[in-house]
């Protein structure tokens, strides 16, 4: 579904993404792991457009979005949580969430007719069931927690309906149940929509729980991917990243 293809990026005389090739299969469940500065961010900012290759492919079902717009590539199915929660703060939750939807679907009915259509309302409702978040549906953006805000980010990436779906962090600034709570809304947003969905995480717990597939960033190149057995018993990501991580005695540096 999405391919890299030696994707170089350069800043300077910094090599942030050093001739990576990935392939993110449809449907799958994938998590970019990496130390920090590895080039993880920068891979999703490659993706969606918000920086430019200085050299390779990137392949969306085949074709090669290397250096188009982030418009034209979220048009083309590629979502990304951004965090824009608070761009909202008069609107409810279920009313951005369903502004959001209308738009994508270009339902922009009339000022005569009943706004939101039953369709969007829907909609908007089956999102905030998977989001888990029927308490706080009627309160303003701006009022509600960080994780919450988390929350409706991922649900304005979901209104536009994407084949693939990158998110940066999702459990950043949280506490441990309460990234376990975020990352099992994840899996299940994943489970009923079977996009194509790629997370960056720093908590290997996490990461080895969920992701089908790891791939593991180290000085902006590719060091291994493969599956959590795979990715855990490598003896090259155990030295260079894990290190006593890989144990389970501790977190990664
Ligand atoms: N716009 C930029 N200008 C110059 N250097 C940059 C820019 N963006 C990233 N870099 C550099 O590229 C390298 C990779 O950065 P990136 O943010 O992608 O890493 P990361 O793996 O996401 O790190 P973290 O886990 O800390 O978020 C770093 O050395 C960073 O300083």
């Amino acid at each position: 579904m999405l391919r890299l293809e030696n994707v170089q990026k350069t800043f300077g005389g910094v090599t942030a993404t050093d001739h990576v090739s990935i392939d993110f299969h449809e449907g799958s469940l994938s998590a970019v792991i990496g130390p920090n500065g590895a080039g993880k961010t920068t891979l999703f900012n490659l993706i969606t457009g918000h920086l430019v290759p200085n050299a390779g492919s990137i392949f969306l079902a085949g074709e090669d979005i290397a250096g188009r717009s982030p418009r034209e590539i979220v048009s083309k199915g590629i979502g990304r949580a951004f965090q824009v929660a608070s761009i909202f703060p008069t609107f409810t939750v279920e009313e951005a969430l369903m502004a959001a939807i209308a738009s994508h679907t270009q339902l922009s009915e009339s000022l005569l007719t009943a706004f939101p259509s039953p369709s969007v309302r829907a909609r908007g409702e089956a999102l905030i069931e998977v989001l888990g978040m029927e308490k706080v549906a009627r309160m303003r953006c701006a009022s509600i927690s960080h994780g919450d805000q988390k929350l409706l980010d991922i649900g304005l990436a979901l209104a536009l309906e994407p084949r693939v779906l990158l998110l940066d962090e999702p459990t950043a600034g949280m506490g441990p149940e309460e990234r376990w709570q975020m990352i099992e809304t994840v899996r299940r947003l994943w489970e009923r929509d079977r996009m194509t969905l790629v997370f960056i995480e720093h908590d290997m717990d996490i990461v080895f729980e969920v992701a089908q597939t790891i791939h593991v960033l180290c000085y902006g190149a590719v060091l291994a991917q493969g599956t959590a057995d795979q990715i855990r018993g490598h003896p090259e990501v155990i030295e260079a990243y894990l290190g006593r991580a890989a144990d389970g005695e501790g977190e990664p540096v």
